[in-house]
Formats: C-alpha cells, structure tokens, sequence
C-alpha cells in the first residue's frame, strides 16, 4: 500500500499557493507541539518560487532548522551550490533567521567530507518535520542517481544519514556528479516527505515510477513504492 497523496493543480501558480502554505502549517504545528521545527530542502531549480514564498511566510524562524537534502561538492559560491541556491531563494526575509546546515565540508572530495558531514547531521532531531524532494527525468531524487557509484548504500536499510555518490554523468547530472545526498532511510524517517514535481515529462516519469519495482533503476521508488513515511505529490503543468 502506498503511503502516496496526488496533490495536482492547473497551473504552478496555484501549486506554489497552496505548496507553500502546506510547508508553513506543517512547520507552525511542529513549532507549537515540539518548540522546534526541521525542514530538508533540495536544490535544483523547481521549488525556487515555493522557497520564495514561503520565506515571507510569519514563522517563528529562529525555531526553524533548515538543512540540504543533498549537494553537489561543489564551493558554496559556485553557481551549482545548492546551499548558495537556498541561502538565495529561502533563507531571506523572515526565513534568514532559520539556522541552516550545510552539506559541503573544505575536504577535497565528498567522500573525505562524509565523517563531518555525518557528524553535523547526527544533530538534526531523528525526524525532521518535512523533506522536500525533487525528481529528475532519469528518476533520481535527492542525488540518488540511477546505477550511481554508492546508490546501493544510499538505498540500504539502516543506512547512514548521508551518502557519498559518483553519478554516471548524463543530461540530468551535468558535470557535477560527485555528491553527498541524504539516504533514503535519512528521507524515510522524516513526518513527511514533499516531492514537487512539474510538466507533462515528469509526470510521465512519475508514474512509470509508480509501476515498476526497481529502485536501483529508479532511485525515487524507494520514496513513492513504500508506506512507512507519508508523501505529498505536488504536480502542476
Ligand atoms: O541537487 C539537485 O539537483 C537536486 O537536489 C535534485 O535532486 C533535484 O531535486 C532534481 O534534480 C530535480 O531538479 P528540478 O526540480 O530543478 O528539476
């Protein structure tokens, strides 16, 4: 049984409306139960306008931990950073007072940075509220890439939280193949998982998804073909 919840709207102007605004329930409800709220973000391009709106939203964002979903190992003033694309796009207005948690260490490659990048998520609560993923046409999320370097034990039960990868360069991963992305037992062991999703291809995509059982081919069935960890599919033309 999916544990998956089709959230489809008629333009991305709706989607961000109402994506938004779910992103910042969620949060104000974690604040109000816990005091505390934690939110995992990917990077890539779609969610900029959902980050943009809900930054201005009226959280309590000093309570708000934010952290990256996943990186490229690339410096954080490179123009491919995910942590340089969220420190743009979400930690502004209100949100620049949220405390963040970046991925990308000064060692040379992901898999020297692992030790401190684990340590700096060890201190992440063992359930962030939300995470929200995106997709790409070859159906990875997070930077769980089809037949990756490291892809079986960013897939593994009881894996750590973050994982070293070395994609296979393609369209999707551009030149930036080496990574550090969380695993999907990191992502499962969220309260809820968003993935936002936009265009008649990635909907195609994600429905193959939905049909098939392979992970390793698909990296983003072990997130949709599960039902431990409820998941929002937001979707808009
Ligand atoms: O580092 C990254 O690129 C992202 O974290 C990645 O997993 C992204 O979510 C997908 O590639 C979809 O990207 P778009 O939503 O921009 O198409």
């Amino acid at each position: 049984m999916s544990a998956v919840r089709e959230q489809f709207y008629q333009d991305r102007e709706c989607l961000v409306t109402a994506l938004s605004d779910e992103l910042a329930a969620v949060l104000e409800k974690a604040i109000a139960d816990r005091g505390e709220a934690c939110l995992l973000v990917s990077g890539g391009s779609t969610p900029k306008p959902v980050y943009r709106a809900l930054a201005s939203r009226p959280l309590d964002w000093s309570k708000v931990t934010v952290a990256l979903v996943d990186e490229r190992w690339v410096d954080a003033d490179h123009p491919a950073s995910n942590e340089q694309f969220i420190r743009e796009n979400l930690l502004i207005e209100g949100a620049a007072a949220a405390k963040f948690v970046a991925m990308k260490t000064s060692a040379a490659t992901a898999v020297l940075g692992l030790p401190e990048c684990l340590a700096r998520y060890g201190a992440l609560p063992l359930q962030p509220d939300l995470c929200v993923l995106g997709m790409g046409l070859d159906g990875h999320t997070a930077s769980l890439f089809p037949h990756a370097s490291g892809l079986d034990s960013g897939l593994a039960a009881g894996a750590d939280r973050c994982v070293a990868i070395t994609a296979q360069q393609s369209e999707v991963t551009g030149p930036h193949t080496e990574r550090m992305t969380l695993s999907v037992a990191a992502i499962l062991a969220c309260r809820h998982i968003v993935l936002l999703i936009t265009g008649d291809e990635k909907l195609a995509v994600y429905r193959q998804a939905l049909s098939g059982p392979d992970a390793r081919e698909m990296p983003v069935r072990a997130v949709l073909r599960q039902s431990q960890t409820p998941v929002s599919v937001y979707w808009s033309p």
